[in-house]
């Protein structure tokens, strides 16, 4: 008999929520974590810290209350780098408590080293000491997760230059920070740091801030970006880095345009790999693709049947919130258990920078595209009784209907709470519903979520004005 059911190499989010699921169901888990700490990129290097980081940034600048005060967009005062880490520290400690107590509880053992399989039912641990151990398991989840891209020309060693897991061992904020990459990592920390009153460049081979939102999002949001004092540097990319000795003098960056730009510090987030290196996937016929992510089919399992994979280690979408469901549903298929057995068929995306975005569903483009008719509905926070008590002048959130029956086909949101007001939408996703559905709900008054009915009759009210 096997040592466990199964054996789980890595505890971030996928790790965590696959062990659980399987230990609810009465098995023998174990989880090899290869960090002192548990909790993946989620609780110690990505969501987690760079969430809260956003909130000291918005608390430190005074910036939320800008539209209440007319207040200027300066620093309450002088941010050090410990005001700024804070509170990061605190809940990245208390996140890793509460997953040790969540593994502990549900029975779950916890090895510390680093695994690699010996054989398809065998990993083989390795200790920080150098003593290894070896467990046996009927089936094996790999949630490796990934690790910051570190590309060329960039010399990763020096203080200044960062990847989007050392911008939180930072020993002093920076006078000036170019951001290389506009993807949500980039964005979200170009948004933080200009709160802080920082200039920030952001430099991206594209031309878009994240083309795949609906594209009047992303053009409002650009200009949000703008509005906070970012410079955006589009369809470029960094051919040179010249980094002087002296952390007095400016770090120089020749753009392709052959710009160049002056910085004091630098924060590279153009993309993340999958930690698949020393696992000895391929060795053992796991499939791995192109771009280097492990390949699974529907149910999450690799060429190996009873091997799984799960979270960033597959790639799309590479979320804290998606990889935890992929776990469940893995665990589900492996033990033939009777609960979830496929990921809901819209995922939401939620975007932390300043404002924030939100969607789920289509997009304009995408529906003009597959040529499916629609009619739009916008509602304004600013025209909204609660967006004016809190101050939110240039939120909207923004419906999207099938023209003829009036299905809900997307739900874009950028302002304040945009994450979380995206869910009453994401449910009438979910659920198949129509205008009809924010027609007849009575909201709280006054909500931002009374917006969803304020954008329903906008919907209407086009449609009856240009007739249906
Ligand atoms: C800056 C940033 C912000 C983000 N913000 C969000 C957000 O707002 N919302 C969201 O949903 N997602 C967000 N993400 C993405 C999210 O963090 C990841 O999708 C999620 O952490 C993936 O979970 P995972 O369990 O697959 O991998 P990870 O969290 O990366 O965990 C993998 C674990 O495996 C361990 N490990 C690796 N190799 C081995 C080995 N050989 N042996 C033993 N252990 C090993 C690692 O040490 C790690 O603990 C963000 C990411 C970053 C970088
Ligand atoms: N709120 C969230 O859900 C959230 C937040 C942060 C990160 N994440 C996840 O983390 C992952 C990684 O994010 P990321 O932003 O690092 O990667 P990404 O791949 O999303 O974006 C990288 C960006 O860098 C640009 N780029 C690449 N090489 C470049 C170069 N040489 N010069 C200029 N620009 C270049 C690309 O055009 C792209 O816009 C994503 O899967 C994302 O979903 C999610």
């Amino acid at each position: 008999m096997a040592d466990f059911d199964l054996v789980v190499i890595g505890c971030g989010p996928a790790g965590e929520w696959g062990a659980v699921q399987a230990a609810l169901a009465g098995k023998r888990v174990v989880v090899v974590e290869k960090e002192p700490v548990l909790g993946g990129t989620a609780a110690n290097t990505g969501t987690l810290p760079s969430k809260t980081l956003r909130e000291t940034a918005l608390h430190l600048s005074g910036l939320k209350a800008r539209g209440l005060y007319s207040v200027e967009t300066t620093l309450r005062h002088e941010a050090t780098v410990s005001d700024f880490l804070y509170r990061e520290r605190r809940v990245k400690s208390m996140e890793r408590e509460r997953i040790l107590q969540n593994l502990q509880r549900h029975g779950v053992e916890v090895v510390r080293g680093t695994g690699s399989l010996t054989d398809t039912h065998t990993v083989r641990v390795l200790r920080q000491d150098g003593t290894e151990r070896l467990i046996s398991g009927d089936y094996i989840l790999i949630a490796t997760g990934s690790s910051p891209f570190r590309p060329q020309p960039y010399p990763f060693g020096d203080a200044r230059v960062h990847d989007s897991d050392e911008i939180l061992e930072i020993g002093r904020l920076p006078r000036s920070l170019v951001v290389v990459g506009a993807g949500v990592i980039g964005c979200e920390y170009a948004c933080m740091f200009a709160a802080l009153g920082i200039p920030v460049t952001l430099v991206d081979v594209k031309h878009e801030v994240l083309p795949f939102l609906d594209d009047e999002i992303s053009a409002l949001l650009a200009q949000r970006m703008k509005d906070i004092g970012i410079r955006l540097c589009f369809g470029q990319t960094v051919s040179a880095v010249a980094v002087p000795s002296s952390a007095d003098e400016p770090i120089r960056l020749t753009l392709s345009s052959g710009e160049t730009v002056d910085t004091d510090q630098v924060l590279v987030a153009s993309g993340r790999t999958a930690n698949t290196s020393g696992l000895g996937l391929e060795a053992h016929g796991i499939k791995l693709s192109k771009r280097g992510h492990v390949e699974v089919g529907p149910d999450f399992q690799t060429a190996v049947p009873h091997i799984y994979a799960v979270g960033d280690v597959i790639g799309f979408p590479a979320l804290a919130s998606t990889s935890m469901d992929q776990a469940r549903i893995a665990v589900e298929h492996a033990f033939d258990l009777t609960g979830q057995r496929t990921m809901a068929p819209v995922l939401p995306y939620g975007i932390y920078t300043i404002p924030e975005v939100s969607m789920a569903g289509e997009t304009e483009e995408a529906l003009r595209e597959k040529g499916v008719p629609y009619v739009a509905g916008r509602a304004s926070f600013a025209q909204n009784p609660r967006g004016q008590i809190i101050g939110e002048r240039h939120g909207i959130l923004k419906l999207l209907f099938h023209r003829e029956s009036l299905k809900l086909l997307g739900v874009h949101v950028i302002g304040e709470q945009a994450t979380e007001l995206v869910h009453v939408g994401l449910i009438a996703l979910l659920m198949g519903a129509s205008a009809r559905l924010f027609v007849e709900t009575c909201f709280n008054y006054p909500t931002l979520s009374e917006a969803y009915k304020a954008a329903t009759f906008d919907a209407m009210d086009y449609l009856q004005r240009v007739g249906d």
